[in-house]
């Protein structure tokens, strides 16, 4: 302490009154204790961060106080130990954390006349600097998803992932690539099964093309001329002979996406052409040996269907040699700021105007189910994109059905549907959930298209399934 001369005309009584002012009015705590640990002064700001009541401070000293467990240690009690000054952060109890320096004064003898204990309450400043490093993260979590969508522009790769699972798939499709196996990729509608059959497919470093065929969008009839080609005359309309997808895909890879949807007439097909490599023509007598590599993909329950009879089980053994499956968008969030970013960026690019989402959308986004998964937000992204009026895309611009995101599937799939104590049948428990479904998705949406496009479905399966579930909603 440096004295001017105003101390040595003071009298005592004012140098009191203006120390425990000084003692008073400190933002830290101030806590002093005789040479046995008994308390002698302390201030308020050391009741607050410590918290410890005023009739225990006066009652007992600081090493009791640690002995019976009020305080999780005593610096002052340290420093009496060991004579010397000590200082520590102590966790008390009652959530508050603070930096302790408690230092011993003594007499002409070396004997401590008492311990003066400064506390300095760090609780604030430790909770910036974890949001601080909170924030840290995430901006090198952009940085690095940013990076990522840069690489996959400049190399015109689609495949967006910040996850560690996702991580893991491509590996181990890259591993996959190498080989001629037939591979299955499993997993919810829009996961992106399409995407990562191209990937393995320009991984493999097979030269020929890749070609795709969705099992459930050709009428059963065509699928197989499509498949196999046909020879001239081989059915009415056969004017020519026809190559068929699977000789197309020689020497490259072929994509029989919703495999589930095979007719099961064709099952057996598919299995000979996996076994022997070898395919013949509607119509034709001659076989003729592919090379191919087959991907299949769906996304049912294809032991489901095994049961049911409507897959074949050796089928389904040929194709899951090599089975990969995709986890939805909800089961690896940290994917959703990586694809939003890459989505606007593209948008950016066509459009030649660059927008930026709002923080509170990106929370709204990082919330929800994504039932359609990263289909429903590449949607989602388009919708923003257009209907913001200036660079930000904030919450007016997100459906309402996001922003007041209820996880009704999970809430409701999560639940055991009863009638008279016993366990509903399977098809009934799923018309019940179907219509509790579409009741809260129409309640969450101002109108039928908005409704339908949030369920992708077609605005007359909508109706008709309203219809037919006997759902009185608008
Ligand atoms: N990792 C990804 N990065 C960027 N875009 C992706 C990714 N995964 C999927 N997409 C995009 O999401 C959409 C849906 O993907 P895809 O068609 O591959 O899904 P799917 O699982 O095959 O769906 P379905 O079972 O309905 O055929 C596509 O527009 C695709 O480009």
């Amino acid at each position: 302490m440096y004295k001017t001369p105003f101390f040595q005309l003071t009298a005592t009584e004012e140098l009191v009154y203006l120390l425990t002012s000084i003692f008073n009015t400190s933002h830290d705590g101030l806590y002093v204790c005789d040479k046995n640990g008994y308390t002698l002064l302390y201030n308020e700001a050391f009741l607050q961060i410590s918290g410890i009541s005023m009739e225990l401070m006066n009652t007992y000293s600081t090493i009791e106080l640690h002995q019976m467990n009020v305080v999780p240690e005593s610096c002052a009690g340290e420093a009496i130990k060991t004579q010397r000054s000590c200082s520590t952060i102590i966790d008390y109890y009652n959530g508050k954390k603070a930096i302790v320096t408690a230092t011993p004064f003594f007499n002409q003898d070396q004997e401590i006349l008492f311990v003066v204990s400064n506390v300095r309450d760090i609780t604030e400043i430790n909770r910036l600097q974890q949001e601080l490093e909170e924030t840290r993260q995430v901006n090198l979590a952009f940085q690095k998803a940013l990076e990522q969508i840069q690489n996959g522009l400049e190399n015109n790769q689609q495949f967006i992932y910040r996850s560690k699972s996702m991580h893991q798939i491509l590996s181990m499709a890259s591993r996959f690539a190498k080989n001629d196996s037939p591979i299955l990729l499993l997993g919810e509608s829009g996961v992106g099964k399409d995407v990562l059959a191209n990937y393995i497919h320009e991984k493999s470093e097979r030269g020929g093309d890749f070609i795709k065929i969705n099992c459930g969008a050709i009428p059963d009839h065509l699928l197989e001329s499509e498949l196999f080609g046909y020879e001239k005359g081989a059915f009415t309309g056969a004017n020519a002979r026809k190559e068929g997808l699977f000789e197309l895909a020689h020497g490259g890879t072929i994509f029989l996406d919703e495999i589930g949807d095979l007719p099961y007439s064709l099952q057996v097909k598919l299995l000979n052409v996996l076994q022997d490599s070898k395919i013949r023509r509607l119509g034709g007598t001659q076989t003729h040996e592919i090379n191919i590599r087959i991907i299949a993909a769906t996304n049912c329950d294809l032991e489901s269907l095994v049961e049911q009879k409507k897959f074949r089980l050796d089928l389904y053994y040929r194709l899951n040699v090599l089975s990969i499956t995709i986890p939805p968008l909800r089961e690896r969030r940290e994917d959703i700021p990586a694809l939003l970013f890459f989505y606007l960026k593209k948008l950016a690019q066509k459009y030649k105007m660059e927008k930026r989402i709002d923080n509170d959308v990106l929370e709204k986004c990082m919330e929800y189910e994504w039932p359609g998964n990263i289909r429903e937000l590449k949607n989602l992204v388009e919708r923003m994109y257009h209907m913001s009026e200036n660079r930000i895309i904030s919450l007016n611009e997100l459906p309402s059905f996001i922003k007041n995101s209820q996880r009704v599937a999970l809430q409701n799939s999560e639940t055991v549907k009863y009638k008279n104590n016993k366990p509903l049948p399977l098809k009934q428990a799923i018309a019940e959930f179907e219509k509790e479904y579409i009741t809260n998705m129409l309640s969450l949406t101002s109108t039928m298209q908005e409704c339908a496009d949030t369920l992708e479905v077609n605005i007359s399966t909508l109706v008709r399934k309203k219809r037919s579930l006997g759902i009185k909603f608008k």
